[in-house]
């Protein structure tokens, strides 16, 4: 097949994101697998996105050019064991989207000099509108890199990482981060309506600005902090507004978060990517 298979390993949130984009795409959902043990997730998966679907990994696993290894961190390893024979014997590329799990684990749960893609995406990809930041490992080669950004930037924007490390404080921004903008906007929707709006017209507006600010800040010349400034009128109401997040501690509360992210992500390694 020209286009190239991809198995998921694990169908979870993460690998319906990365589906519903690869095939909002244009990728054509048999060329796609996706092994989960329950059957419940996988006809929901078949009947929304049209595409084969196994409880088997071996089974998924063989019909791959490229593995996607997306299940949680705490059961990579037993899921790697499964595949282990025919990964060593196809020698596919593998991709991990787990958070904090080492290559030189992965690869060696995979039975050793395995070509390993470590990718952190991000659940935009549902939309197309994902970040994913890849590193790969010196058995990958061009053209394995290649099908591996491809697969990706399916999905959204992608960069590439020399050093394995910095994954962890991506992790931290842009695979955790869609969740700090939700809370932002559930925390403003609540607030809105103890001002009095009801609830859908506070909710409306709310994803309207984020996206409004979005836009402006990924499309427009100015950077965030010369936008928030055009906002903020002298002695006006977004200067009120700013001076209490500020009180608040919203830019320490914000390193504080993220450095909590990046050391969980550098735990997860060590808890898990044990022999
Ligand atoms: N959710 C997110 O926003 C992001 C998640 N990730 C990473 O993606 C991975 C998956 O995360 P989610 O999709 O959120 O988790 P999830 O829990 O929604 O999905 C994991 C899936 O793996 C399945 N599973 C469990 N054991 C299995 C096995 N032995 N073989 C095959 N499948 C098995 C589960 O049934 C489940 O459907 C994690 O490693 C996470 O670190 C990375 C970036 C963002
Ligand atoms: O919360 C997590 O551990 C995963 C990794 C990044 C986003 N979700």
């Amino acid at each position: 097949m020209s286009e190239g298979s991809i198995a998921f390993i694990g169908g979870g949130n993460m690998a319906e994101s990365l589906v519903g984009g690869l095939i909002a795409d244009g990728r054509s959902p048999e060329s796609i697998w996706v092994a989960d043990p329950f059957v419940d997730k996988l006809d929901e998966l078949r009947y929304r996105h049209k595409v084969n679907v196994t409880q088997e990994n071996t089974e998924a696993a063989a019909h791959a050019d490229v593995i996607v290894m997306a299940v949680k961190p705490q059961v990579l390893r037993e899921a790697a064991a499964q595949i282990k024979d025919l990964v060593q014997e196809n020698r596919s590329v593998v991709l991990s989207i787990a958070a904090g799990l080492r290559e030189p684990d992965i690869s060696r749960w995979l039975g050793g000099n395995v070509p390993v893609v470590r990718a952190m995406p991000n659940t935009p990809a549902l939309l197309q509108t994902g970040a994913t930041v890849l590193y790969a490992n010196s058995s990958v080669d061009a053209e394995q890199k290649k099908q591996a950004e491809t697969i990706m930037a399916a999905v959204g924007m992608t960069l590439w990482v020399e050093e394995e490390g910095h994954m962890d404080a991506v992790t931290a921004t842009s695979g955790s981060g869609p969740a700090y903008f939700f809370l932002v906007m559930e925390a403003m929707q609540a607030a809105a309506q103890s001002l009095g709006l009801p609830g859908e017209v506070a909710e409306k507006l709310v994803q309207q600005t984020a996206l409004g600010a979005a836009r402006m800040a990924r499309e427009g010349e100015d950077d965030a902090a010369t936008l928030r400034e055009k906002v903020t009128s002298p002695g006006g109401t977004t200067a009120a507004a700013l001076e209490v997040l500020r009180e608040a501690g919203i830019e320490e509360t914000f390193t504080r978060a993220l450095t909590a992210a990046r050391d969980r992500s550098r735990s997860l390694s060590d808890e898990f990517g044990k022999d």
